[in-house]
């Protein structure tokens, strides 16, 4: 029957690890770091469908799932997945550039992206799906509609992911919406207009029963807990995440949104990070792995740790030369050389696999 619950989405589920990470650990890690690598590939983490043609793979997972869970899994599996194709995608960067453009259809292209997403979640009603929605973008349309291609893309951005939302607001879908980082939203300035701005979408949207709230450091470094705040994070109170979301969700609430939350813990192993800078968010020096996926979370707003963004996949090139380089990709506390964004960055999986905390062993 449909996989109905009420309250956190990943109560009374396990999250599944896809095969695809594993593969790539096996095959990259394993070589160097021996058989002790293929643990980081048994921890789950989310699939990026951020191509369209990503979405077949959707299925096949979808279809394991389901037989795992026919076999008698218990509890059962949920399957995880970034929705991460937006024309004109990562406005405010050059990194991860995505295939649909909004001045060549880039809208009409996405909507039908969306709908092959939206057949997959009713064909599979079935399996849970805690979906991550659109990282980045968002959170851009906050603090960049200073950047023309953000500014640019803003109708766009509303009107794709007001789309995303009542499509697949389905009985065995949660959504979170991208909500960027400590570091990023949760600068004092930026906490009000952001909570103004998720709130109205939440609103606009007709208060979807599975928009269930935001994610936070998804392809970031922040701490959940610190004990103390990194030199890096300039006098902000808002030093790790959970000092973000606390600060974040009474604006929420206030505003008509009694939003919950899941933050990224894949690289937030070691703090501070070797990054010099909080805004620097190319392949950063000195990032562990982190607190593993659980809905253990000691927090009553968060509703789990969840690995998004895949340790080792790289998050930009630093190939001066090409055409998707962005300079954060060169910058002192970036680990270079590194290849195109989301391909295997061995160098990177071997410094997050050293500085792993809790350790692989
Ligand atoms: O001292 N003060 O009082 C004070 C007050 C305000 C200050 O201003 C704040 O400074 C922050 C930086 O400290 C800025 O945050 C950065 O914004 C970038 C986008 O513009 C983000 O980049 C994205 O990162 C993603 C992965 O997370 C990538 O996937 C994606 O490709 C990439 O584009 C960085 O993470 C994020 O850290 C804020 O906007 C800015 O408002 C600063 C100081
Ligand atoms: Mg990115």
């Amino acid at each position: 029957g449909t996989a109905t619950w009420s309250g956190n989405p990943y109560s009374g589920v396990q999250m599944w690890a896809n095969p695809y990470y594993a593969s790539e650990v096996s095959a990259y890690a394993v070589p160097t770091l021996g058989a002790v690598a293929n643990q980081v590939g048994k921890v789950p983490s989310y699939m990026w469908l951020d191509t369209r043609s990503k979405v077949p793979l959707m299925a096949e997972y979808l279809a394991q799932i389901r037989k795992e869970n026919q076999a008698g899994a218990s509890p059962p599996k949920a399957g995880l997945f970034v929705v991460y194709d937006l024309p004109d995608r990562d406005c405010a960067a050059a990194a991860s550039n995505g295939e649909f453009a909004i001045a060549d259809g880039g809208v009409a292209k996405y909507k039908e992206y969306i709908d092959a997403i939206a057949k997959l979640v009713e064909e599979y009603s079935d399996i849970r799906m805690p979906l991550v929605i659109e990282p980045d973008s968002l959170a851009n349309m906050v603090t960049n509609l200073n950047v023309a291609k953000c500014s640019g893309a803003q109708a766009a951005y509303h009107e794709c992911t007001l789309y995303a939302i009542s499509k697949l607001n389905k009985p065995n879908v949660a959504m979170y919406l991208d909500a960027g980082h400590a570091g990023w939203l949760g600068w004092p300035a930026n906490l009000t207009p952001a909570a103004q701005m998720y709130a109205q979408l939440y609103k606009d949207a007709g208060s979807p029963k599975a928009l269930r709230g935001l994610a936070t450091n998804i392809a970031n470094y922040n701490g959940w807990n610190l004990t103390s705040a990194p030199s890096y994070t300039q006098g902000n109170a808002n030093y790790d995440e959970k000092h973000y979301i606390e600060a974040f969700q009474p604006l929420l609430k206030a505003q008509g949104w009694d939003a919950h939350f899941i933050t990224d813990t894949g690289r937030s192993g070691k703090q501070p990070t070797g990054q010099t800078e909080w805004g620097h968010w190319c392949n950063a020096l000195g990032t562990g792995f982190g607190i593993r996926p659980s809905a253990n979370t000691g927090s009553e707003l968060l509703d789990a740790f969840v690995w998004v963004k895949p340790g080792g996949e790289c998050d930009g090139t630093s190939d001066t030369s090409a055409a998707r380089y962005d300079f954060h990709c060169g910058l002192e506390d970036a680990m270079k050389p590194a290849p195109e964004a989301g391909t295997w960055f061995e160098a990177y999986f071997e410094q997050l696999f050293k500085n792993a905390n809790p350790p692989f062993q």
